[in-house]
């Protein structure tokens, strides 16, 4: 199989040690010392972040409104404690009432999707009574990052629950519909006392009497006139955060015609527990994709294809398959598409995910969680964006279904956006979540749906409610609604609410107050914008070919991402823009490496073989030939020949060196040929016979080639003749040749060139960068072992071709082969007793010896003017080859003969293909 075209470029810096296909960080760890669980963070960061085990103080008593809408307690702080207030208040129930705000699954969406409309706390079906609840004594404010905040507590006091007008008798502590969580820290002293709280009818209340209707944006109804707000106990609405600093959409409104209960003390934190739910639930509601608006805006860059993506945003976003990118170790860009995770959240701000990885087919082939995720290189890779103020970039595709509108195009470039928050969480496994908010958030982003406003602003909620667990004394902000859980994945209490309880993972609602903090950072400006400015041609010799210099285009005219596929320059295949700056070319001269200088003398020799490899050496016409002759199967040999040039040969005349400088300005039409999704690594052009694998038509006739193409083919023709011994009246000419010219960093993988119907020889001439080149015998042929598919049933299965003497397991696999040939075996009874076979060749290894990998027999080292032949009718079929040059430029003129019939028709070429030229004799280079 032709796996040439498998390696992408990266173009990015050479110290970048990232691998190219994954999403995994590229960077070790060398920026977190030792263990990173122990560490302190900055008491600066405290308020930034949440960080497992992390030792910030926050020192202000902290006090978490919690509930989750079914849950049932309140919790009541010690009567020690001081200050003291109280802060609980009541409400009919309303059995009928919709279950709360939950996620369910849409199997259309094939995710969460958003909540019931009717957003109200789950009642319970008993019958309901008011309670009197003792007043509160003081209300407490604290100052959190410069501004008011709420702390309250709650009295010991006993609770009434007699409702005015009301037969039932008062409910016990077990009838509660919904509760809300007052803890002060020493949550393990906590009483618990369990009323009834009406959310709805609590928020009509809070929404009449104590919401600033100046706020804009802000949405109140107009108290009707059997609604006694007047009698609500006097709050100023400017001395707190809540519902006066909301910004309430209009649906979350409550319906007026309900009464109010007088005697109820309405608590501002309480206040807001109703709105925080309607409002966690309209924040986090999900559309179906179909059912998206546009967005105000288009992004400032653009994909249609994950590498066009990945080629031009490379440094910043280079993971052709997975959604995270970071590099040295610090969290660089993230891809949102698909579904995520079931909290995942993105809204006009922020962003809510999940760390990647940890994923694996299910059985319906979705992908999910199959295990704890850890905290790893991503995890530390985004604390160190945290902690460096790093940002981070965020592209989302036209799969991601949080994102508020429909993506315009398949990957959009959102923003630039500030990692404030890593923790874990649990659902069946361990999950690592990260919080993202946007950098600047002055403007709406683009993707906001167009004709809205945002329902609440970064900060307009104040800060989170934030506690410390009792057990590993961590701090952590409250995440859901449920109430305060501790993220410390190693503490005992991890996950757990105030009375021990593990929360419904499908029932969390985000708590507003997270979800809408703002995060100051000392400087919020994108470092880069996303249409990167164009490359411009270097004075300096080489530069043109550097792997940094070749990344993509970010149109800056329509943005669109467009890979480099032309040697000519740039392309946007959007809306036309050129960029084609004149390269400045590398001269012969440069090629010379001091090192290993090449003079007049026949060059050593760089190469290496395996001891089985037959070697002998000749010297003609200042060429050092090295043969490695080689079995190649059972019964056939193969060879390659390497022809080592010396300084005269490189400055013959119409050689080498002036074969290399005339190509790098006369080459045209080289280009990256676009196969199934990627581009292949290097720039190529054929010429003379269609080579099959390049798609018919590809190939242009010899007379429109540079004078070094066929100069090459002449010379390879030569070298044949003179390394064979053949005649040239007997000799396979080549008719084809195919050029590939290899950037910095680009390089070809092990292929072969067993295309059927070609001739048995194929040569390479060799200009400019050293290349090394490895040749090996194909894995399957190697191990004796391959994969099949019986019946539907994958499975490894003995091959029954004959190994090689060097091979593993030689004398078990010849009498393997042997007991096959001699059994008389069905289909089934055979591919059943082949699997044990490869089974058994397998234990035979030694520990760790990979039963797939294989070592190269044969791995030359090419310098410039060198050529290579392989030669061998079987040669293609059982071993294969690879190149991966090391300098800055190279060019590999391959030739190979196309014979006759292995064209249809309709894939011949409509020009002549034979080269009318004088053959290439050596005469001049003849010593
Ligand atoms: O780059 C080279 O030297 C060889 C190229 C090659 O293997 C091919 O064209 O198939």
């Amino acid at each position: 199989m032709d796996s040439r075209h498998d390696s992408f470029v990266n173009f990015e810096d050479k110290d970048d040690a990232s691998p190219r296909y994954t999403g995994v960080p590229s960077s070790p760890l060398s920026s977190i010392p030792g263990d990173f669980e122990s560490q302190s963070m900055p008491q600066y960061m405290g308020d930034l972040f949440m960080l497992e085990n992390s030792m910030e103080e926050i020192g202000s008593p902290v006090t978490s409104v919690s509930d989750n809408a079914v849950a049932d307690t309140v919790h009541v702080a010690p009567a020690e404690m001081a200050p003291v207030d109280v802060h609980i208040y009541v409400r009919r129930s309303d059995r009928k009432r919709k279950r709360p705000a939950r996620y369910s699954q849409d199997p259309d969406l094939g995710t969460i999707t958003e909540p019931e409309v009717d957003k109200v706390p789950e009642v319970s079906e008993r019958p309901t009574k008011q309670r009197k609840v003792s007043q509160p004594k003081t209300v407490r404010e604290t100052r959190s990052r410069g501004k008011q905040t709420l702390d309250v507590a709650i009295s010991p006091e006993p609770v009434t629950t007699a409702q005015p007008g009301s037969d039932e008798s008062p409910a016990s502590s077990n009838e509660v519909e919904e509760s809300m969580s007052l803890v002060e820290n020493q949550s393990k002293k906590s009483k618990i006392v369990k009323i009834k709280v009406d959310a709805e009818r609590l928020g009509q209340i809070l929404h009449s009497s104590t919401m600033d209707t100046s706020v804009p944006g802000l949405s109140v109804p107009e108290p009707s006139a059997s609604e006694p707000s007047s009698s609500l106990p006097a709050t100023p609405a400017s001395s707190i955060p809540g519902p006066s600093a909301l910004a309430l959409p209009q649906e979350h409104t409550p319906p007026s015609s309900l009464t109010f209960e007088p005697e109820v003390v309405l608590p501002e934190t309480q206040t807001t527990f109703n709105d925080l739910v309607a409002l966690s639930v309209d924040l986090t509601k999900k559309v179906s994709i179909k059912q998206k608006p546009n967005p105000r805006g288009q992004p400032e860059i653009w994909a249609d294809y994950r590498h066009h993506l990945c080629e031009s945003l490379s440094g910043l976003y280079a993971s052709w398959q997975g959604s995270y990118y970071g590099k040295n170790g610090v969290a660089k860009a993230f891809m949102l598409d698909g579904n995520g995770h079931a909290r995942d959240h993105l809204d006009e701000d922020v962003i809510i995910l999940r760390a990647s990885g940890s994923m694996a087919k299910d059985d319906d082939n979705s992908m999910k969680q199959r295990e704890d995720q850890e905290q790893k290189h991503q995890y530390h890779a985004m604390v160190n964006a945290i902690n460096q103020q790093s940002p981070i970039a965020v592209i989302c595709g036209d799969k991601n279904i949080q994102v508020q509108s429909k993506m315009p195009h398949k990957y959009n470039s959102l923003d630039w956006y500030k990692a404030t928050h890593v923790w874990t969480e649990k659902d069946r496994y361990k999950v690592i979540k990260y919080r993202l908010e946007r950098l600047d958030p002055s403007t709406p982003g683009w993707w906001v749906p167009e004709n809205t406003e945002p329902i609440v602003r970064l900060g307009a909620l104040g800060p989170p409610v934030r506690d410390c667990c009792g057990s590993c004394g961590n701090q952590y902000d409250q995440l859901y609604l449920c109430g305060w859980l501790c993220l410390n994945s190693k503490c005992d209490k991890f996950w757990r609410l105030s009375d021990d309880s593990i929360p419904d993972a499908t029932q969390l609602l985000y708590d507003p107050r997270f979800l809408k903090q703002k995060t100051p950072w000392a400087n919020e400006e994108a470092p880069l914008t996303f249409r990167f400015p164009l490359y411009f041609a270097s004075a300096i010799a080489g530069e043109d070919y550097k792997v940094e210099n070749l990344r993509g285009l970010t149109c800056p005219v329509c943005g669109k991402c467009n890979a480099r596929v032309k040697w000519e320059g740039w392309e946007c295949t959007h809306c036309g823009f050129e960029h084609k700056p004149v390269m400045n070319l590398l001269p012969a001269a440069s090629i010379q490496n001091q090192n290993h200088p090449v003079t007049t003398a026949y060059p050593s020799s760089h190469d290496s073989a395996s001891p089985h490899i037959k070697v002998s050496v000749n010297f003609s016409h200042n060429y050092r030939w090295i043969t490695y002759k080689f079995k190649v199967s059972a019964t056939e040999e193969g060879e390659v020949v390497h022809g080592i040039a010396n300084q005269v040969v490189r400055e013959e005349q119409e050689g080498p060196n002036e074969m290399w400088e005339h190509l790098q300005g006369n080459c045209h039409g080289l280009v990256r040929r676009e196969l199934s999704n990627a581009l292949m690594n290097s720039f190529t052009i054929n010429y003379g016979m269609p080579y099959k694998f390049i798609a018919a038509g590809d190939s242009l006739p010899f007379t429109d080639a540079p004078w070094p193409v066929t100069e090459a083919v002449s010379r390879l023709n030569w070298a044949d003749r003179i390394t064979s011994g053949n005649a040239i009246e007997d000799q396979e000419k080549f008719n084809e040749l195919y050029l590939v010219a290899y950037l910095q960093d680009q390089s070809m993988n092990y292929h072969d060139d067993g295309e059927k119907g070609l001739g048995a020889t194929v040569a390479t001439l060799s200009l400019g960068a050293r290349a090394d080149m490895g040749f090996k015998p194909k894995a399957p042929f190697y191990h004796g072992m391959r994969s099949a598919t019986h019946k539907g049933k994958k499975m490894t299965v003995m091959t029954m071709d004959e190994p090689l003497p060097e091979f593993p397991n030689y004398e078990l696999r010849k009498q393997f082969i042997e007991e096959i040939k001699n059994a008389d075996l069905s289909k089934d009874e055979e591919m059943a007793r082949l699997a044990e076979m490869a089974k058994e060749l397998q234990a035979s290894y030694p520990p760790k010896k990979s039963h797939t990998k294989v070592d190269d027999y044969i791995k030359l080292s090419l310098g410039h003017g060198d050529i290579c032949i392989m030669r061998g009718a079987h040669l293609q079929k059982w071993f294969e080859h690879g190149v991966s040059p090391k300098g800055l430029m190279r060019y590999a003129l391959t030739c190979r003969t196309v014979l006759p019939g292995h064209l249809k028709k309709s894939e011949l070429p409509d020009y002549d293909v034979d080269l009318v030229q004088n053959e290439y004799d050596g005469s001049r280079i003849a010593r």
